[in-house]
């Protein structure tokens, strides 16, 4: 396990999915992604901030045309349960009417993050709107989401890495992992 940022290994209970098999399901989801948009004119739409090392390295795995916007909604706040309110801290740039849009996410944990997006995106008439979700975490659902493209199914515990925050710290790290009970009070 490559664990030099300083000092983060002590605060980490277990690698649970490492940069590599990241790398690989990002190449397996992309080429099914590749085969639903062939033709289409494609825009993803990153949920910041957690979504952005998935959005960076699945849209390098891509080889559809596409376009890349962002949305920031926040529910977790500095804690490791979400508060269920969604809010809006960034909008899109772009009006998706018509389009083909795909929402890339780095979890779905409670679900109502995504739930309230894709309301949300949805009512601004999208010729199509997907799912490609690197995490999610199936036994953590509060309301049942349809999402065509999943990652990995993970242990309804809080991880961290690629992308995924403890209190903004953690992003950083590139696989995804546990975190020891004694850095959340545990
Ligand atoms: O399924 P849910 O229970 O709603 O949780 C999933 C959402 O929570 C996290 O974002 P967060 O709101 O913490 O903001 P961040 O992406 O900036 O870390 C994560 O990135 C997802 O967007
Ligand atoms: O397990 C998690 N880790 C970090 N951020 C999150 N947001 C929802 N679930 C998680
Ligand atoms: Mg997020």
């Amino acid at each position: 396990m490559r664990v030099d940022a300083k000092d983060m290994g002590a605060d980490l209970k277990q690698v649970l999915i490492t940069k590599e098999e990241i790398d690989a399901k990002l190449a397996e989801l992309a080429a099914k992604i590749d085969a639903e948009y062939t033709g289409k004119d494609l825009l993803i739409v990153g949920v910041l901030k957690g979504a952005v090392m998935v959005m960076a390295d699945l849209a390098r795995a891509l080889s559809t045309p596409l376009t890349m916007d962002w949305m920031a909604v926040s529910s977790y706040g500095a804690g490791t349960q979400s508060s269920g309110v969604v809010r809006i801290l960034k909008d899109l740039d772009t009006d998706i009417k018509g389009r083909h849009v795909l929402i890339v996410e780095d979890i779905i944990d409670s679900g109502l993050t995504l739930s309230w997006l894709i309301t949300n995106l949805g009512s601004r008439e999208p010729a199509s709107l997907k799912v490609c979700t690197l995490l999610r975490k199936p036994d953590a659902a509060k309301v049942a989401i349809d999402v065509e493209w999943v990652g990995f199914d993970i242990p309804n515990e809080f991880v961290v890495g690629y992308g995924l925050d403890y209190a903004e710290k953690y992003r950083n790290l590139p696989f995804v992992g546990t975190l020891a009970p004694h850095v959340y009070g545990g």
